[in-house]
């Protein structure tokens, strides 16, 4: 196509609204009018797939759940008062209690106010908040924020020594819509046994958000917490962000959460327009389904040119994969669904893996994120008659031309600045294709069995971990592997055995391993006792 005709291709699919200021291009996926046509009955499934979830359908039937996180800026949508209610006095009590924390109205007992906070989440607890943080979160928030999402020892104490003594005014906040996550409880019990090491008390400090009745629940109510916030269980993790799981972290950092419920609702007025060149969140599944040819041919790759959107990405991967990464359809057929996500910021990324996405395997499709605004205030120019941001902005266009040029295609999203009401839509946006990709591929995606499998694995391993140390514990002398794991009753686990006895060691926790790490079958293990 020549550039005539590409401009001409550019204005007939360009979306726009003017009221958030946003812009969606699809004009470089090279579907044609037949495929739109071809995809007419599937989308007029997908909205009437929409309507029933918004109208209270158990939309997730694998848990015989209702599907609400659209309701949450849409309260008078829910479809009973109870629930409309629920969510318009959460949302108020979230700004109550961010008032007092920085008001001073809650303080610690050690302090006259909080200057930091600690959240602890992982998966939908952690990412959205994380996101949020990096695109909205002023240079001076009214807390400095501290992300734990791992149950990695280091990146623990790096959090802890980087707050330092004012964990005497930190406010911890842990997030699990289960309750149970280890990841999540190990954090909170590593943050809770070092208040207790400087002799500080954690209750007055700490606050949870997490479904009613779970263990993480049960622990705040027993120890007298600060404040505990429910979850419901129609809102999914990985579409939490507008719910209390995003808006209570983001209200404490002081940002202005009503201007991202009002940015998803507006979005969220958009794409329910059944019309789908009419509709951005329509527009932008079906070029997921052109570019994956509805089988998850082709990997998302997701470029922001903007430093602050750069988790964009790490979010949409959890949101697009968990959602759509899916064995069995809804009809039970094996399908193994979903679209990989990746991706960092440019133009950053054009110096790391640019060169395989234009000449490497074409096995991708881009959306470039791209912001009219450079900053805040005046840009100087690095040369006459171009700043900074003019170079950004032309690595962008480069970028994307190139790729199109080499026949990858790409879709772009304009966005006026990153500010709360944008933040909101983009969130709504993404939440809306999502829904309407399943509905085209006939999947579920708002369970997550796949997930089980793993944490059932690492589950066993910790159970064999204990027999091992037993079986040590009880022998006379030093034991082979092979011996340690028969005597531990798991002798076809010498693998895991080895894994687990060499971590052990490496920690000094009792275990000596001695022989050639290099060579298990040399390798003897036995107990140490302790002094
Ligand atoms: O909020 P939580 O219950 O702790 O869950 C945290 C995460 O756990 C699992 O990995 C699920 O697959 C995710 O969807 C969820 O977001």
């Amino acid at each position: 196509m020549d550039k005539a005709a590409l401009w001409q291709r550019y204005q007939d699919w360009l979306w726009y609204d003017a009221g958030l200021g946003i812009a969606l291009d699809i004009s470089r996926m090279r579907f044609d009018r037949s495929f739109v046509t071809s995809m007419q009955p599937k989308f007029e499934r997908a909205f009437a797939d929409m309507q029933a979830l918004e109208g209270g359908a158990i939309a997730n039937p694998d848990e015989g759940r209702m599907v609400g996180h659209y309701w949450l800026r849409a309260p008078e949508l829910a479809p009973s008062d109870n629930l409309k209610q629920a969510i318009v006095s959460r949302i108020e009590k979230v700004k109550a209690f961010a008032l007092q924390i920085h008001g001073g109205e809650l303080c610690p007992p050690e302090a006259e106010s909080f200057s930091d906070l600690i959240s602890i989440g992982i998966g939908g607890s952690a990412l959205g908040p994380e996101f949020v943080e990096q695109a909205l979160a002023a240079v001076n928030p009214p807390l400095h924020t501290h992300f734990i999402d791992n149950t990695d020892p280091a990146g623990i104490d790096k959090v802890i020594a980087s707050v330092g003594d004012r964990l005497k005014s930190t406010l911890v906040l842990v997030t699990s819509k289960s309750g149970g996550t280890p990841e999540t409880y190990n954090g909170m019990m590593e943050v809770q046994l070092a208040f207790a090491a400087r002799g500080l008390s954690f209750a007055p400090h700490a606050v949870a958000i997490t479904g009613e009745g779970s263990k993480l629940h049960r622990k705040a109510t027993s120890e007298g917490w600060l404040a505990t916030f429910p979850m419901y269980d129609w809102i999914g993790g990985r579409t939490s962000e507008l719910s209390v799981v995003g808006l209570l972290p983001a209200a404490l950092q002081g940002i202005d959460i009503q201007g991202m419920l009002d940015g998803a609702r507006a979005m969220d007025v958009l794409t329910r327009v059944p019309l789908i060149n009419r509709n951005p969140a329509a527009l932008l599944s079906m070029s997921w389904y052109y570019a994956c040819n509805g089988k998850g041919e082709k990997d998302m790759v997701v470029l922001p040119y903007k430093d602050s959107l750069s988790l964009l990405s790490r979010y949409l991967q959890q949101l697009v994969m968990e959602s759509l990464g899916k064995e069995s359809d809804l009809d039970g057929n094996i399908v193994h669904q979903g679209i990989a996500v990746y991706g960092n910021k440019g133009s950053t990324d054009q110096h790391a893996y640019v060169q395989q996405l234009r000449e490497g395997v074409p096995n991708f499709f881009a959306t470039f994120i791209e912001v009219l605004v450079d900053r805040v205030g005046d840009s100087p120019e690095i040369e006459p008659g171009a700043t900074a941001g003019d170079y950004l902005s032309g690595f962008l266009q480069g970028t994307r031309s190139a790729l199109y040029e080499n026949g990858r295609d790409s879709i772009t999203i304009t966005l006026p600045d990153v500010n709360p009401q944008v933040v909101g839509a983009i969130l709504a946006l993404y939440e809306r294709a999502v829904s309407f990709y399943a509905s085209l591929t006939n999947i579920n995606a708002y369970h997550q069995p796949g997930v089980e499998a793993g944490k059932k694995a690492a589950a066993s391993i910790l159970t064999l971990q204990k027999q091992l140390v037993e079986a040590l514990k009880s022998a006379s002398g030093p034991l082979s592997l092979a011996k340690v794991a028969a005597a531990a009753g798991a002798p076809d686990d010498v693998e895991a055995a080895y894994i687990i006895l060499r971590h052990l060691s490496a920690n000094e926790r009792g275990v000596v391993l001695e022989g050639d790490l290099g060579k298990p079958s040399t390798l003897r293990a036995s107990w140490q006792n302790e002094g």
